[in-house]
This record gives structure tokens, sequence and C-alpha cells, in this order.
């Protein structure tokens, strides 16, 4: 008998960021491992026209949670979705939810932040510093609470090369900024942005490291804990094999490889591509909420959930699996064929960029106007160079992040807990599991049919049948302009033209002989 499923049985359990790629994994392991939970309370706002139920409706019928509706029919009974928005004050949640919440709630998972890398300055300390001290203030008001979990990332000192499992502070306090944040208008806040960041590459980075701080700050008796996912990519094992379902990190890199757009990229193939399964950063999760709760560690326990020191993979090694995937398992109606060219220098990546992301842009853009239709492939492109440029920083670099305290808790573990709540990555075979990634965003995210593979190879050929067509056409073009200004290149045409019909004339003399 696992002894944490145990242990959430008959709980009240508090997530933020449900409606988000870990907080969906999160609910599903809950409901699958624990169904004699008591409730989960879910924190959402509307969005996109969507009521809150209609959220909630979606997730419950999605492929992710179908094995859940087989265990459990009646999971929707166990969730409560709570009107909430973090952005404003007390979360805009009724009197009434507050009470609720506030009585009953045994166990918090803060899940929710923004996690765009271009958030101004103001919004993400909204979300990932004021939302997360007030969620604290509220937590503090609960008198059934046994653990609040904080979920931060790997990459919030991603200043420092080595990073241990310990909370650093920040040149400025958090309350300061915060304080500051009310008075200054947003011109001004763009100004002193790059200031407080400092050495961080964006908001993200910078107010997650915060939020962390805020957390010790505030963390009076209770019994929390922080954990440090690296770069969170699709699930491993559970409940299936490949599941994604947002563009974030590597899956949107691994549509725009495939469907051809991205073809180089400036990237350190030896640097360490410190991806982590997100049923693994769930497992992780569940197990520190039970040790947390249980053993009521004296002070914040930081929990690194990170691949590179325990079973590291490259970004070479990965790129190259994603391609060879590709050629077994195409995205359908590509625009180019699938391929990888690896920079570390900036002028080679400025050359690239122009061959081989904007010309083809331009050109098919022409060819739009030409039959007329919109052009759309150049604002694209720019969207895909501006979002990869803003990913270069992760992809050149290796961190160092210890693990004492993720491999002292997995020692804690029964033997049957590892199993069930398996976060040791030390048995991840990587090959097998980007294969898997790669599979599952043309299932899940981009919902392409399996059925479509032999038409989506046709279409490949048909694409390198172009490409040496077009390549041939600008070859003759070229040496045609050649020949008209140069006496030289006129000579050497005539000599390789000789040439050739010389070893014509002798093979088919020799070819006669020989009948
Ligand atoms: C894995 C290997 C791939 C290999 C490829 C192989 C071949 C290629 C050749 C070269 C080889 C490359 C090899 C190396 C590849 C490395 C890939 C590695 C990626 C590394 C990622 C590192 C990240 C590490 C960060 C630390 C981890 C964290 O803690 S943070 C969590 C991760 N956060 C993010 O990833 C956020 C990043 N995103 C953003 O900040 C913003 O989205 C953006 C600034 C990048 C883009 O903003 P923009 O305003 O332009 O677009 P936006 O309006 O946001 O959206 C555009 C359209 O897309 C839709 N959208 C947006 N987000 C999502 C989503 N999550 N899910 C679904 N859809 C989404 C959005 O609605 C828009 O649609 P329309 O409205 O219809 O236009
Ligand atoms: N993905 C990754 O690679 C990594 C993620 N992390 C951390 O993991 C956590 C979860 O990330 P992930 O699931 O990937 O992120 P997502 O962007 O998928 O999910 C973010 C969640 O936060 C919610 N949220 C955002 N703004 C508000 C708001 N104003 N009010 C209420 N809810 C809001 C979103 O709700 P809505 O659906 O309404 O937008 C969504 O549920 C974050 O703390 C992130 O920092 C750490 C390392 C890596």
């Amino acid at each position: 008998m696992s002894m944490i499923a145990a242990f959430y049985g008959g709980k009240s359990i508090l997530i933020t960021g449900a409606t988000g790629f870990l907080g969906k994994v999160l609910m599903e392991k809950l409901f699958r491992t624990s169904p004699d939970l008591k409730v989960i309370y879910i924190l959402v706002r509307p969005k996109a026209g969507q009521t809150l139920q209609q959220r909630v409706f979606q997730i419950l019928n999605s492929k992710l949670f179908e094995k859940v509706k087989e265990l459990c029919p009646n999971v929707h009974e166990k969730i409560r979705a709570i009107y909430a928005d973090l952005n404003q004050n007390d979360f805009g949640i009724s009197k009434e939810d507050m009470q609720e919440l506030l009585s009953c709630t045994n166990i918090i998972f803060h899940c929710a932040a923004t996690v765009r890398f271009d958030d101004t300055l103001r919004h993400a300390v909204q979300l990932n510093v004021t939302a997360t001290q007030q969620l604290l203030l509220m937590a503090s008001q609960m008198p059934k609470l046994e653990a609040f979990i904080h979920i931060s990332t790997a990459f919030s000192n991603c200043n420092l090369k080595h990073i241990d499992e310990v909370i650093y502070p920040c040149p400025v306090e958090p309350k300061k900024i915060i304080d500051s944040l009310e008075w200054l208008d947003d011109a001004i806040i763009d100004e002193i942005t790059p200031k407080l960041i400092g050495d961080r590459p964006n908001t993200y980075t910078y107010t997650k490291a915060l939020g962390e701080m805020v957390v010790q700050q505030e963390s009076g008796n209770m019994n929390i804990a922080i954990i440090r996912p690296s770069i969170v990519g699709a699930t491993w094992q559970e409940p299936f094999p490949g599941w994604v379902d947002n563009i974030n990190g590597p899956s949107g890199l691994i549509i725009a490889a495939g469907k051809g757009f991205l073809r180089a990229i400036k990237a350190t193939p030896m640097a360490v591509a410190d991806v982590i399964p997100v049923d693994t950063v769930v497992n992780l999760t569940l197990a520190v909420g039970w040790y947390t709760a249980v053993h009521r560690p004296k002070s914040t326990l930081v929990y690194h959930c990170t691949s590179g020191n325990l079973n590291p993979c490259n970004w070479g090694k990965m790129g190259f699996q994603v391609l060879a995937t590709f050629e077994k398992i195409p995205l359908e109606r590509a625009f180019r064929r699938p391929y990888a060219n690896f920079t570390t220098n900036n002028f080679t990546t400025q050359y690239r960029n122009a061959v081989s992301h904007r010309a083809p842009a331009i050109i098919y853009d022409f060819y739009l106007r030409l039959t007329g239709r919109k052009p759309r492939m150049t604002k694209l492109m720019n969207r895909l160079l501006r979002t990869v440029s803003m990913l270069e920083y992760f992809i050149n670099r290796s961190w160092e992040w210890s693990t004492y305290n993720t491999e002292m808790l997995m020692s804690e573990l029964s033997p049957e807990d590892q199993r069930v709540f398996n976060f040791d990555v030390r048995q991840l075979n990587w090959l097998e599991y980007i294969e898997n990634y790669v599979l599952g965003v043309k299932k899940y995210l981009l919902k392409e049919d399996m059925a479509g593979i032999p038409e989506a190879k046709q279409h490949l050929k048909r694409l390198r049948n172009i490409h040496y067509l077009f390549n041939t056409a600008l070859f003759l073009i070229a040496w045609r302009l050649l020949i008209a200004r140069s006496q030289m290149a006129r000579n050497v045409w005539f000599f390789i033209v000789s040439f050739c019909y010389k070893f014509l004339s002798y093979f088919r003399a020799s070819s006669t002989l020989k009948v």
C-alpha cells in the first residue's frame, strides 16, 4: 500500500494553476492514486469566453483524464472550481468561497505563475510575487493546513553556475519592489527593469527568485517546501507517454523544427539539456507534500527536480533524436524538410537566419501574393526568431544543481512509493523519451492523425524535389550571369562541356566494342 496515496485520502486540497500544464497532470495523478480524497479546490478564472465550469469540463474530457474517468467516474463531483483572479486583491474570491477555503484546506499546491519571458515587471511581480504573498497570508489563516508546496523554477538563480537547494537572497527586498511598483509609472518601470533583473535574462526568472524569498519570509510556522523543476517536458510514463498540451519550452521548437520553419539555431550541442518530464515533477511534488506534512522539517526545504546531474543529455543529442523521429513520423504539411544546423557563432547565426529562415519566408510570401492570397510567413518567421532569441540563453549554458534533498526524500520512500511516485530520473531512457515526446507533440498538441503519415512522407518527397529543382535553377541562373560577364568563366565552361563530351564519346565507343 502506498503511504503517499493513503495520505491524500480524505484530504481537501487547494491547487492554483490547475488549468496549466503542470496543474492538470498534478490533478490527474491525485485522482488516479487517491480516488478517496475529499475535494480538490481549484482557483480558476474565466478565459477565452469560457466559464469556469466549461474550462473544468474541457479538462475532464481531455485524453489526459481518460484513465481517471474509468477508475473514478464521479471525479467531476470532487472538483470545486472557485472563481479567482490572482491579479486582483484577495484574488476576487467571494466571501463564502473564502470562508470554505480557509476552514477546510489541508494541503496547498501553488503552481500558478506567469511563465512568459517577456512579461512586464509589473505583471510578473503581481503574479509571481504578490500573489504568492497573498496566498501565504490566506494559508496562515487555515487551521487545518498541513503543508504548503510552492512550485518555483530551477532557473530562479540562473545567474549562478552551481546552485544548491537553498534560497538565495536578491539584492532588493521583494517588499520594496512590491511597494515601489505601486507608485512608479510603467515607463519608469521599463527603464529600471534591466537594472533590477541584473544578470538574469528575463523578468520571469527574477520574479520567481523574489517569490522564493517571499515564501521564506512569510512562512511563519507553516510547513512549507519549494520545488524547483528545470525545463518541464511531456510525460515520460503517466498516464501515458508523450502527453503535452502547450507550446512552452521545447515543445514549440519541436513543432517549428518538424514543420521545417526552424532549420538552424544558436545552440551549444554539448550544453546540458536539463529537460524533466512533467510526470516526474508531479511525483516529486506529491511526495514532498506528504513528507512536509508528516515529517514537518524544521526549515523550508528546497527540492531540485532536474535531470542533468543524475542522467545528463545534451542539446546535440536531443536535436539529433528529434530529427531522427521526424524521419519516421513526419508532421503534416511541412513548410520545408526538417533539418538542424547548430552554431555557436553570432555571425553564422545572422547568416543562417537570413538564408535559411527569412529568405524562404519572403519568397513564400511573394508566391502567396502572386496567387492572390494574404502573405503571412514573414510575420510568423519574425515571431519564431524572436522566441528563439529568448530561449538562446538556456541552450548555450550548462548549470549544476545539487539534489541532496531530492535524493534524501527518495531514500525515505517505501519501495511501493518509489514505484508509484517515481521521480528517479536515472531510469529515463532519453532516446525513447524524446521519440515519445515528438509523437506526443504530433498527436496531442497538433492533433494530427497517424493515418496521415504516408501523405506527410509524400509531401516531404515533393519538398525535396522542389528543393533540388530550385537549387539547380538558381545555379544555372548564377552561372549564366557569370558567363556573360567573365571570359575566364566562359573558358571553364567550355572546358567542362568538352570534357563531358569526350567522356561520353569514349563511354559510347567502349560499350559498342564490348557488344
Ligand atoms: C528539444 C529539441 C528541439 C530540437 C529541434 C531540432 C531541430 C531544430 C534545429 C535546431 C536544433 C535545436 C536544438 C536545441 C533546441 C532546444 C530547444 C530548447 C528549448 C529550451 C527552452 C528553455 C526554457 C527554459 C526556461 C526555464 C523553465 C521555466 O521555468 S519557464 C517555463 C517555460 N516558459 C516558456 O517556455 C515561456 C516562453 N514563452 C514566452 O515567453 C512567450 O510565449 C514568447 C515571448 C516566446 C512568445 O510571445 P509572443 O507574444 O510572440 O506570442 P504569444 O502571443 O505568446 O503566442 C503566439 C501564439 O501561440 C499561442 N500560444 C502561446 N502560448 C501557448 C501555449 N502555451 N500553448 C498553446 N498555444 C500557445 C498563442 O495563443 C498565440 O496564438 P494566436 O493567438 O493564434 O496567434
Ligand atoms: N513549464 C516549465 O517548463 C516550467 C514551469 N515551472 C513552474 O511550474 C509552474 C506551472 O507552470 P506551467 O504549468 O508550465 O505553466 P502554465 O502557463 O501552463 O500554467 C500557468 C497557470 O497559472 C494560471 N494563472 C496565470 N495567471 C493567473 C491569474 N491571474 N489568475 C489565476 N490563475 C492564473 C494559469 O491559468 P489560465 O489557464 O487561466 O491562464 C495556469 O493555470 C509555474 O510556477 C512555473 O513557474 C518551473 C519550471 C519549468
